[in-house]
């Protein structure tokens, strides 16, 4: 599928617009390649451009059905000023140094060496379960290339920009939040090379309105790149959280993400481990799917704190489906989370 992919890019990079190609001017956006079925928006710089570029969009989509494997394509034709007048992803401006987050007095990255074990989930429940101790929490969903906080929670809105320099947050469950995924529709991709995802994460930092916050979370990409690598060197993030499951894999891969945030000179804050045990609803038996203790002794072998041991719970992944975070409510899974906030901000850091 990446190869199609590649071949779509390709493809589109071969048509020429005044000024560049489609892609070097960067009017192709929300690529998406499901099988044989592609789908992407060419984002014309005004209406009136867009009306004029018909012709362009039938030989787009001519150039991508000629392709190897292609079934379907979509094309759609719009413009810049039908979207948010703030543009996303453009390229990132040079800055002296790490700079604060106006009005955020600190920040926590929550970050795992790979995939699914769970940091979107943690993130969107911390935060709610911190907001409900009083304090002013932010979220920030870094995970561009898979967005899971507006469907965790809840929120769909496209955030405005009034002025077109300044982005105004979302609101839900007392917390304020911000995520690509908001900017771009959930189920698509859209193409960002390396330098537009640091200027993405730089606007995201410096041009949205977060007010005055305690701590503003930062739900990053699972695995070791260019957005952990931007966020600490251009912000002072107060420290890192790290997520995994008790599985040896995860822990391989978390030992990653800990030694990127060591070179990247993050404190690392803790380990916190996810799915740890499950409590079957109907017998009460707890047993250990992913094994059991792996990131404690981890964490004690490291000299790093061990923050918290979250169980496997069905109710865990059908609040986040849902948009209402199992931390907003009440039960075992929530007091795990309360704990592990009264922890955060015991500590000084939350
Ligand atoms: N403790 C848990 N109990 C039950 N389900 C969970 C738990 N933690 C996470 N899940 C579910 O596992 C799936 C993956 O979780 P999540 O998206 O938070 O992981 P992630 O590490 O952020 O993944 P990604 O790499 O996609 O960003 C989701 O469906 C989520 O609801």
């Amino acid at each position: 599928m990446s190869s199609l992919r590649e071949s779509v890019l390709a493809a589109l990079g071969g048509i020429e617009v005044p000024g560049g190609t489609l892609l070097s001017r960067d009017m192709v956006r929300a690529l998406a390649v499901e099988g044989g079925s592609v789908r992407f928006v060419i984002e014309a710089p005004t209406a009136e451009e867009a009306r004029m570029m018909e012709p362009l969009r039938r030989l787009a989509q001519a150039r991508v059905e000629a392709l190897e494997g292609v079934t379907a394509v979509s094309v759609i034709l719009t413009a810049e000023s039908a979207a948010p007048t703030l543009k996303m992803g453009r390229h990132p401006t040079p800055q002296a140094g790490p700079q604060p987050v106006p009005g955020v007095k600190r920040i926590l990255a929550i970050g795992s060496g790979k995939g699914g074990v769970g940091k979107s989930t943690v993130s969107s429940n911390l935060a709610v379960a911190l907001a409900r101790q009083g304090r002013k929490v932010g979220l920030l969903d870094a995970d561009i290339y898979g967005p899971s906080q507006p469907r965790m929670m809840g929120v769909s809105k496209r955030p405005a920009s009034p002025d077109g320099k300044t982005i105004i947050p979302l609101q839900a469950h007392g917390v304020t939040m911000m995520s690509l995924g908001l900017m771009v529709k959930e189920d698509e991709a859209v193409i960002w090379r390396g330098p537009m995802l640091m200027g993405a994460l730089q606007q995201m930092l410096g041009q949205v309105a977060w007010g005055e916050l305690d701590v503003l979370l930062i739900d990053l990409p699972p695995g070791t790149g260019d957005v952990q690598m931007t966020l600490c060197q251009r912000t002072h993030v107060t420290g890192a959280l790290v997520v995994s499951t008790p599985q040896d894999v995860a822990l391989l891969d978390a030992r990653k993400a800990l030694n990127m945030f060591e070179r990247l000179n993050t404190p690392i804050l803790g380990l916190i481990e996810n799915m740890s045990s499950y409590v079957c609803p109907s017998c009460g038996h707890e047993a250990h799917i992913f094994g059991h203790g792996g990131v404690a002794t981890e964490a004690e072998r490291l000299g790093l704190p061990f923050l918290a041991e979250l169980p496997l719970d069905l109710s865990v992944r059908l609040a986040g489906d849902a948009g209402t975070p199992v931390a907003a409510g009440e039960g075992p899974v929530a007091d795990a989370y309360a704990a592990l906030a009264a922890r955060l901000v015991a500590d000084g850091v939350a």
